[in-house]
């Protein structure tokens, strides 16, 4: 049996007097389709920044394809993380996307996704320029390579930034909210490229999302936090249509009341 792409033991993290994440655990296998659903200020959007590493544990391990991501020494009284090199490498075997495009404004659409292969893996740009326009068409947006991303419409930045995230040819690609900041008539063409990568790659993926319809329709495994815990855990179905926990069912009530899909 294959191991887990992403071994989460026993991790915690506060921001100050805030306990965000409290001893949690997860394991996500490779090719698995994860949604991370719950509500506001659960820590979902933070499991997916520590596994970018762009925020630090307190205490606990995280495992990503065999290899420790953070080496927690101790270091005076204080636990320090691996230096920069080790988590640099770590971060190229992860995409992420966010809610808010991050697209680099001075830079064209091309510019924007053949950076980082240029950058960190010094790929040539000829070899860069072609990747970076296969990815632009698969998100529907190689048209605009010569855009500048204040041209585009916020869909089109979305898909400009998953083909950027693709660029390095993650296996794990993360997702934090990334239609949350759409308006309405632009989220399916994002959603449907997401929908495209989970069914014609074997790349894991990790969703955060209010979107439960798509959770529902995406995921192989849907998780449910709660207070920086996981409350419950299954098959979309038995999550959405037969929670167990009672903070399971009136999440998804409140969400069914405010007139979403589950
Ligand atoms: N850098 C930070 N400094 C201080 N507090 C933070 C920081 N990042 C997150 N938090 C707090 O940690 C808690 C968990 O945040 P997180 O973004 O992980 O929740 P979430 O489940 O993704 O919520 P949402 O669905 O609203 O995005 C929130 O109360 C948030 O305000």
């Amino acid at each position: 049996m294959a191991s887990p792409i992403i071994k989460i033991d026993a991790i915690s993290k506060s921001f100050g007097a805030l306990k965000v994440l409290d001893d949690l655990s997860m394991q996500v296998m490779p090719g698995e389709k994860l949604a991370l659903i719950g509500p506001s200020g659960s820590g979902k959007t933070t499991i997916l920044r520590i596994l970018m590493t762009l925020e630090r544990i307190d205490g606990g391990h995280i495992e990503i394809d065999g290899e420790q991501l953070y080496h927690m020494q101790k270091n005076g009284g204080e636990l320090v993380p691996a230096d920069e090199r080790h988590l640099a490498r770590m971060r190229r075997k992860i995409g992420m996307v966010f809610q808010l495009f991050n697209l680099f404004p001075h830079k064209s659409v091309l510019d924007n996704v053949t950076l980082a292969p240029m950058l960190t893996q010094k790929m040539p740009r000829e070899a860069a320029e072609k990747r970076a326009m296969e990815l632009l068409d698969m998100v529907g947006m190689a048209d605009k390579a010569k855009n500048m991303p204040s041209q585009l419409s916020g869909g089109q930045k979305q898909r400009v930034a998953i083909a950027r995230a693709l660029a390095l040819s993650p296996r794990i690609m993360l997702f934090d909210e990334v239609t949350s900041a759409l308006d309405p008539e632009l989220v399916e063409e994002v959603l449907n490229v997401m929908r495209r990568l989970a069914e014609e790659t074997d790349m894991t993926m990790l969703l955060v999302t209010h979107e439960m319809g798509f959770a529902h329709d995406f995921a192989d495994r849907v998780l449910f936090f709660d207070r920086g815990r996981i409350v419950e855990e299954g098959a979309p179905d038995d999550i959405f249509r037969n929670p167990k926990q009672e903070r399971t069912q009136s999440f998804l009530r409140k969400i069914i009341a405010a007139g979403h899909r589950v």
